[in-house]
This record gives structure tokens, C-alpha cells and sequence, in this order.
């Protein structure tokens, strides 16, 4: 074994920022993401780079830790109280995926909006004839109404971006001093009852955990879209599911899942008018880069006892 400090990585990063700290450590792939596998291999690590959920209790048998460093932006996946309270520094790279999630919305706006992925099925199953007329009550979105929950780097460059389509933005945030231009505030059940499409681009917190529960879906505007590109347990999935069949909802898209991988037998699976992806909204070949050297150059600086650029517990220096 090299004396270099070992670097724990949950998933792969970009080989460009496999090839920057390679010189420095020691970089150890998780063989999978299970709790055990990871505590197991932080017991050994100096640092760790996360793109996956770290168990609660990761820290408490993790005597070399160092620093540990989010691949990306949420923090949901890393227990930043218990890092803090063992002086360990943790950082995120805000910014890096900001573009890459936003035309993720789009697309899958202008995708159910045009019914363009149901069009695709029944015209390979069926035959042009069948799946043509379908586009006879399909909408465009311009006049339509966006309401964004959550105007943070993402939710603003949307916000930006939706107005530059035509839409009108409603937002809610807990800042309303510091709105982005044309956005009006609302409340939450205001902009549901409001939107035409509604777009989560919040953190999952205490506060945002179950927002969108089956009563917040009844207040949706019969025909809406809904859009989660932040996190799975902020949307009550069933009830989600419930409206669609019933048909109450015009579609969703679901980028991110309250359990991940998504069971092969979810019943969402079969559900009418959604579109499911595998946590993907935030990642292109850009953004991965982005996001796998800004996790990087920050590693090394704290491999080198210095702060990382975007330290999210200063606490720890009190
Ligand atoms: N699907 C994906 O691949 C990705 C998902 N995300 C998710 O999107 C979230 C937002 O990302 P960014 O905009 O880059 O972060 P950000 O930190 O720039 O923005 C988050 C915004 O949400 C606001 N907020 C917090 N609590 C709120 C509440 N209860 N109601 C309304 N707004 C609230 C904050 O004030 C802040 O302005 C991340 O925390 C992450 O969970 C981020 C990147 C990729
Ligand atoms: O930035 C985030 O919060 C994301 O969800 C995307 O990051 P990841 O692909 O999980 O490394």
C-alpha cells in the first residue's frame, strides 16, 4: 500500500479530475454505494468525494478524515452537522451544473408540453396515422405561467430563461428582497394554484421533505405540469402518481427519486404522461467536468491543509 492519503470517490468522476489528484492520493472507487460498503471504506480515507448518500453515522469510525467534498451542489447526501461537530471541513461546487439542469427543465417542459416522447412510442408502434392526431390539443408555452419553488442558481437561471420563451414566472422563495427581475412573488399555494407548470428547484430541507403532498397536488391548475429536478422526497410520489392516472394533471417529469435506483417494479414506472430519469438532469459532458474538477481542486486544498474555496461549515474553524 502507497503512504499517498486514500480518496474514497462513491461513483466515478471525470477522468480529467482523476488525473489531477492521481499524483496526490490514492483514489479508491466504491465497489457500490451500500451503507456498510462506504462506512467500511471511510474507516480508511483521508477524503471523500460524494455522489452518493452517506450514512448518518459515516464519521463515527473514520479517524483520518480530512475533508470530504460534494460532487455537485446538494447537500442532502452528506451529514454536515456530524461533519461539523468533528471539525471535518466540507465543501460543494455551487454553479457547476446550474446550465445542464435548467435545459433539462426545458426540454422536459417543450417534451410534455408537445407530447413529443408519447408521440415517439405510438408512431413505432402503431403507425403515423395513430400517433399524428395527437398533436391537435397539444399546447405551446408561450403565455403560459412558470412558477419556480426555489430561486437559487438554478431557479433564477430558469427563471431567466422561461422569460426569454415567453412564459411568466411566479416564484417562491424566503428571500423575496433579492428576486430576479419579472418574477413575482408568491405564496406557495398562490403559485400552485397559479402555474401552468410547476418547477421544483429547491433543497431538500426540514421545511421543502413532502412539500408537494397530495393536497398540494389538488391545488395544481387541472392540466399542469410538474417538474422535480431537486430532490425525490419532496414530492409525495403515490399521490403524483394518483393525479396523473386520474388524469388531474396535464404530466410530470421526475428527474430525481425519494429511493435510489428507482425499483424495476415501481408502479410509477407504468404511470401515463411521466417522464422518469435516472438523476441525470444535472449532469452533460460539461457540467460532469465542472463538477469532478471543482470537487477535485478543493480536495487537494484540503490535502494541503488549506480552506477549500466553497467550505459550507466555517463553524468549524470557531
Ligand atoms: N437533478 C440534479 O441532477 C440536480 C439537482 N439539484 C438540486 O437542486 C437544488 C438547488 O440547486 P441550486 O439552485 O444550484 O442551489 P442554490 O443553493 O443556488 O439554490 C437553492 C435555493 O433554494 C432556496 N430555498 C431553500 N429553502 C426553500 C424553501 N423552503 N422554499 C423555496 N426556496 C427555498 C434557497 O433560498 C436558494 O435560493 C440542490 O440543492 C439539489 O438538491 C442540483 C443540481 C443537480
Ligand atoms: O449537484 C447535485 O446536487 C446533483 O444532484 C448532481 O450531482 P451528482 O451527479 O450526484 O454528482
Amino acid at each position: 500500500m502507497s503512504d499517498q492519503p486514500a480518496i474514497l470517490l462513491t461513483n466515478p468522476i471525470h477522468p480529467d479530475a482523476r488525473a489531477l489528484l492521481s499524483p496526490h492520493a490514492r483514489l479508491v472507487l466504491a465497489p457500490d454505494t451500500a451503507p456498510d460498503t462506504l462506512k467500511r471504506l471511510a474507516a480508511q480515507a483521508e477524503g471523500i468525494i460524494v455522489r452518493a448518500m452517506l450514512p448518518p453515522d459515516i464519521f463515527e469510525n473514520a479517524p483520518r478524515l480530512r475533508g470530504v467534498v460534494r460532487h455537485g451542489v446538494g447537500l442532502d447526501m452528506i451529514p454536515v452537522e456530524a461533519a461539523t461537530a468533528r471539525r471535518i471541513p466540507v465543501a460543494n461546487v455551487p454553479g457547476s451544473n446550474t446550465t445542464a439542469v435548467v435545459e433539462y427543465a426545458l426540454s422536459a417542459i417543450l417534451t410534455l408540453r408537445r407530447r413529443v416522447a408519447r408521440m415517439d412510442d405510438l408512431m413505432r408502434r402503431e403507425g403515423w396515422a395513430v400517433a399524428r392526431p395527437l398533436a391537435d390539443d397539444t399546447q405551446e408555452i408561450e403565455g403560459s405561467t412558470c412558477g419556480i419553488i426555489g430561486l437559487g442558481a438554478i431557479g433564477s437561471q430558469l427563471a431567466r430563461k422561461a422569460q426569454a420563451l415567453g412564459l411568466r414566472v411566479l416564484g417562491v422563495t424566503p428571500h423575496p428582497d433579492t428576486l430576479p427581475e419579472g418574477v413575482e412573488a408568491a405564496s406557495l399555494e398562490d403559485l400552485l394554484a397559479r402555474a401552468d407548470i410547476v418547477v421544483l428547484c429547491c433543497p431538500l430541507t426540514e421545511a421543502t421533505r413532502g412539500m408537494i403532498d397530495a393536497r398540494a397536488i389538488a391545488r395544481m391548475r387541472p392540466g399542469a405540469l410538474l417538474i422535480n429536478v431537486a430532490r425525490g422526497p419532496i414530492v409525495d410520489a403515490q399521490a403524483l402518481g394518483d393525479a396523473l392516472r386520474a388524469g388531474c394533471l396535464g404530466g410530470a417529469a421526475l428527474d430525481v427519486h425519494a429511493v435510489q435506483p428507482l425499483a424495476l417494479d415501481h408502479p410509477l414506472r407504468d404511470c401515463p404522461n411521466l417522464l422518469l430519469t435516472p438523476h441525470v438532469a444535472g449532469i452533460t459532458a460539461t457540467s460532469m467536468r465542472n463538477m469532478s474538477m471543482g470537487a477535485a481542486e478543493q480536495m487537494l486544498a484540503i490535502l494541503r491543509g488549506e480552506r477549500p474555496r466553497h467550505l459550507v461549515n466555517p463553524a468549524i474553524h470557531g
